[in-house]
Order: C-alpha cells, then sequence, then structure tokens
C-alpha cells in the first residue's frame, strides 16, 4: 500500500523533523542518512510511537495520522529485535494476536518457514543466535498480514557476512510478499543493494529521492554525491588550478554556477595515463604523487595528491605505476557541477 506524508512536523528537544513524502505501494524504500537526522523518530511517527505535531500520513486511502498504532497495520522491526526472551519462539510471533492454540501454531509455522527457521517454534528466544533472533523479529512483524513494514537497522548487530545473507533474504521476502517496506540503515552498500527507492535525509529533511542508481549517478548537491558512494568533489575555484582542460562552460549551467560549487565525479570514472597514452583534449586530467594505496582484490583504490587536493581513484590497471608524477584524467561527461544542498 502506498505511503503518504503530508507536510508533517515533529519536535523532539532542539530536533524537529519536517518532512513529506510519498512513497509507492509494493516496493521497498530504504531511508539513509548521518546518524541524528531522524531516520528512526520518522519511523515512529509513521508507527503511531510519536504524534505529530502537524501534517497527515495516509497508508492507501487510510488516514492513519491520529489512529493508535495497535489499529494501524503497520509492523516493526526493531534494532535490538525487541522479543520476549523468556517465551517460545511461536509465542512471540503470535503475541497479542488472539489466536486459539492451533491456528497460531498454523500461522507461525508458515512465517518460520518463509524466515527459513522451519521447526524453531518450541524453541526460547534466548536460544537463539543473534541471526535467528533477527528472523523471528520479521516473522512476528508480518503475523498481522501488515499493509506496512517498517525495519529500523535490523541487521545493525550482526557480523558482515551474515548481513549480506539476511538483508538478502529481506529483500526476498519483501518481493514475495509484496508488502510496502521502509527500511532504516546507515549503510550506503546495505541501500544500494536492496532498494527500489532510496530516500536521502539530513538534519531532519528528506534532501533527495530516487533508485539507487539515479542517486548514484545524479546527486542532487555534494550531500547526495559524498554520502551515497565515494566521490571526488574539487571546489570549482581550484579546478583551473590542478585539471589541465577545465572548461565551465562546457557544463550544462555553463559559467553561472555560484563559487561554492564543486566539481563532482566517482573514483572509478578517473583513469591512469601511462607515457604511451597521448593526452586527449577533450578530457580533464592533473598529475599528481600516490599519497595512498589498497589492493582490494578486483580494483585498485589509490589517492594521488594533486595540487592542495586528494583525488581518489579506482582503477583495474595498476600495473603501470611508479612512485614520479602520476597523470590521471576524467571525461567532461562523466562529471558534474554540485551546490553545497
Ligand atoms: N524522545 C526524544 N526526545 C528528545 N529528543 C529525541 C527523542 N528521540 C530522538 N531525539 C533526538 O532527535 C534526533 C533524531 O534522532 P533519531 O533517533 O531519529 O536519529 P537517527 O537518524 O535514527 O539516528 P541513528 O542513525 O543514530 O539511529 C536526535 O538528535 C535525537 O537525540
Amino acid at each position: 500500500m502506498n505511503l503518504t506524508l503530508k507536510n508533517i512536523k515533529l519536535a523532539l528537544g532542539e530536533f524537529t523533523l519536517d518532512c513529506s513524502l510519498n512513497l509507492p505501494s509494493g516496493k521497498l524504500i530504504t531511508l539513509l542518512g548521518p546518524s541524528g537526522c531522524g531516520k528512526t523518530s520518522l519511523l515512529k511517527s509513521i508507527a503511531g510511537l510519536y504524534p505529530l505535531d502537524r501534517g497527515t500520513i495516509s497508508l492507501g486511502d487510510r488516514d492513519i495520522t491520529n489512529l493508535d498504532s495497535r489499529f494501524r497495520k503497520v509492523g516493526m522491526v526493531f534494532q535490538d529485535y525487541a522479543l520476549f526472551p523468556h517465551m517460545s519462539v511461536e509465542k512471540n510471533i503470535c503475541y497479542g494476536m488472539n489466536l486459539k492454540n492451533d491456528a497460531a501454531r498454523k500461522r507461525s509455522d508458515e512465517l518460520l518457514e518463509m524466515v527459513e527457521l522451519p521447526g524453531f517454534g518450541t524453541r526460547m528466544i534466548e536460544e537463539l543466535s543473534g541471526g535467528e533472533k533477527q528472523r523471528v523479529a520479521l516473522a512476528r512483524a508480518l503475523a498481522s498480514d501488515p499493509d506496512l513494514l517498517l525495519l529500523d537497522e535490523p541487521l545493525s548487530a550482526l557480523d558482515a557476512r551474515l548481513r549480506r545473507v539476511l538483508r538478502r533474504q529481506i529483500r526476498e521476502i519483501q518481493l514475495k510478499t509484496g508488502i510496502t517496506t521502509l527500511y532504516v540503515t546507515h549503510d550506503q552498500e546495505e541501500a544500494m543493494a536492496i532498494s527500489d527507492l532510496v530516500v536521502l535525509m539530513k538534519d531532519g529533511r528528506v534532501c533527495q529521492t530516487g533508485s539507487p542508481r539515479e542517486i548514484y549517478t545524479t546527486p542532487a548537491h555534494r550531500f547526495a554525491g559524498e554520502f551515497f558512494g565515494s566521490a571526488n568533489l574539487i571546489p570549482l575555484g581550484d579546478c583551473s588550478h590542478i585539471l589541465d582542460g577545465f572548461d565551465p562552460s562546457a557544463f550544462p549551467g555553463g559559467p553561472d554556477f555560484p563559487e561554492d560549487s564543486y566539481l563532482f565525479f566517482r573514483p572509478e570514472d578517473c583513469r591512469i595515463l601511462s607515457a604511451e597514452d597521448s593526452p586527449i583534449q577533450k578530457e580533464l586530467s592533473g598529475t599528481g604523487k600516490i599519497l595512498y594505496e589498497e589492493y582490494g582484490g578486483d580494483f585498485h583504490y589509490l589517492e594521488i595528491k594533486s595540487g592542495s587536493l586528494c583525488i581518489k581513484i579506482k582503477t583495474k590497471s595498476p600495473e603501470k605505476l611508479q612512485d614520479s608524477e602520476i597523470r590521471w584524467m576524467v571525461r567532461p561527461e562523466d562529471c558534474l557541477i554540485l551546490g553545497d544542498d
């Protein structure tokens, strides 16, 4: 079901959440932003745990703004799972559902099958691993057939390998059930991997919404460029000192950019030029010495000190590197000019 937040406002001490959002039905949408930007507060407002100061929340054609959280048809999984440790898995899953024994067992078994924990119904929560608890919490959130699923950093307590396994499982369950899901994460790689749509937040506001590809390839401003993926951002005023061939009029918007704009490009769009490569007029190039290097298996990561700046480069072919000056280049069509926010 689609979720619409219209001009919502929520003041929490010094902090204010202030945004509008229209999220399509049946999609997995991640909320991404720095710590303290208001992701959890936004989820809690939608779940009915924080009453709004202003604005409306609708789920499909139901206005749920003032509805008690029990009647919103919203399932939620918290960071710490919030399961009852001394109860069985089955009792946790069916808690508060008013099902008789057989019906409860049947529903719990169905959900345990879905989260790939068949036969776990009689186990106690305290006997489970972190990953198993996370799946039980997900089963519990799904038990009442919610119209919306809210997941607040459900994988943050798990190790990197398990996170990858479970994020895929969450995505598969979401696709299978078709439940509109709002997923909070700190992890931009996780957001990129599983989302249909990313909502980028900063200081209690939504600052860009789009598919992971849209935000990665066309960030709206400096913050989006550097928060979603790794980025080179060169203040426009410095470009002509360190980049041969820099001509602002070659970019849409031309020389009218505000002075505090940046030239933006991704590290993987930079190439290292060898002595045999002849410079190509259309390209932007610079020189510098290697400041830092990392071997990454399928790529090589480099930082080159070019003038007062550090240029990040991700390349597949580092074999020709020497200690002397390195010449690197980027095509103007792989660059954007971005404002501060
Ligand atoms: N109940 C509350 N009373 C007062 N301030 C609050 C309350 N809940 C949250 N805040 C403040 O609101 C701001 C946003 O918090 P929130 O937990 O929503 O951020 P977040 O983006 O989820 O952060 P994190 O990624 O660290 O979990 C913070 O400054 C926080 O201290």
